[in-house]
């Protein structure tokens, strides 16, 4: 379970967000809202802890994330805004590099298998600076398919998709709810994930 309490940030002069609470169990989605500049992708790395409070705590399974460290961060996936793949490297290379830098065994099977669960069949070997931009993102996202992991934090996970990539992706993540995980999400898309318990909450 992640709960928040009394969240507070403050970026230079402006304050972004205080008083900010939530509870996300297993099987529940957040999906956080706010226009441009709200603070969603702040919040989003909050929850990862790479960016800190100024005042309020993060708790996941009732302890300061803060003090769990990799407890908490073998069961987070996050993926950002940037795709965070090497361009001269191809997706399979990719793949097995982040899983490695994780610490999960992956085995080259299964991540061929995750690439074509993401549409990369045949785009296996090819460097990715070589790929479309939904191509990358689909790199990316393939972390996804392999990744046994609780916590999904996802910032803007659908742009740069095609309609089939994003109904696929709506589906992984209704799934993963389903199987108990939990998502926090943030876009400015309409998306239809077939989640059961949805939570929202807005930044203004
Ligand atoms: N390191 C930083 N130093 C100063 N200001 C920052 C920093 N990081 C973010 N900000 C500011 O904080 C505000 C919130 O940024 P953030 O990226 O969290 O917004 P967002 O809600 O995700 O926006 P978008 O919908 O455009 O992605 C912005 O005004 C941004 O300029």
């Amino acid at each position: 379970m992640l709960e928040a309490s009394n969240l507070e940030c403050q970026r230079g002069e402006r304050r972004l967000f205080s008083r900010i609470g939530f509870r996300v169990d297993g099987g529940e989605m957040l999906f956080l809202q706010g226009r441009n500049g709200a603070g969603k992708t702040t919040l989003l790395r909050m929850i990862c802890g790479l960016t800190h409070p100024v005042a309020g705590e993060i708790r996941w399974k009732g302890e300061p994330i803060g003090q769990l460290g990799d407890e908490f961060r073998e069961e987070l996936c996050y993926l950002g805004h940037l795709n965070a793949i090497k361009e001269e490297l191809t997706p399979l290379e990719n793949l097995l590099a982040s899983a490695h830098l994780a610490g999960e065994a992956l085995s080259e099977d299964d991540a061929i298998d995750a690439l074509e669960a993401v549409g990369l069949a045949g785009r296996e070997d090819l460097a990715c600076k070589y790929l479309s931009q939904g191509q990358k993102r689909r790199v990316a996202l393939s972390r996804l398919v392999h990744e046994k992991r609780a916590l999904w934090v996802l910032d803007e996970p659908f742009v740069a998709l095609d309609v089939a990539a994003v109904a696929w992706l709506a589906g992984l993540i209704g799934a993963h709810l389903q199987r108990g995980g939990m998502a926090v999400l943030t876009t400015h898309q309409a998306v239809d994930i077939p989640a059961g318990a949805v939570k929202e909450l807005k930044l203004s």
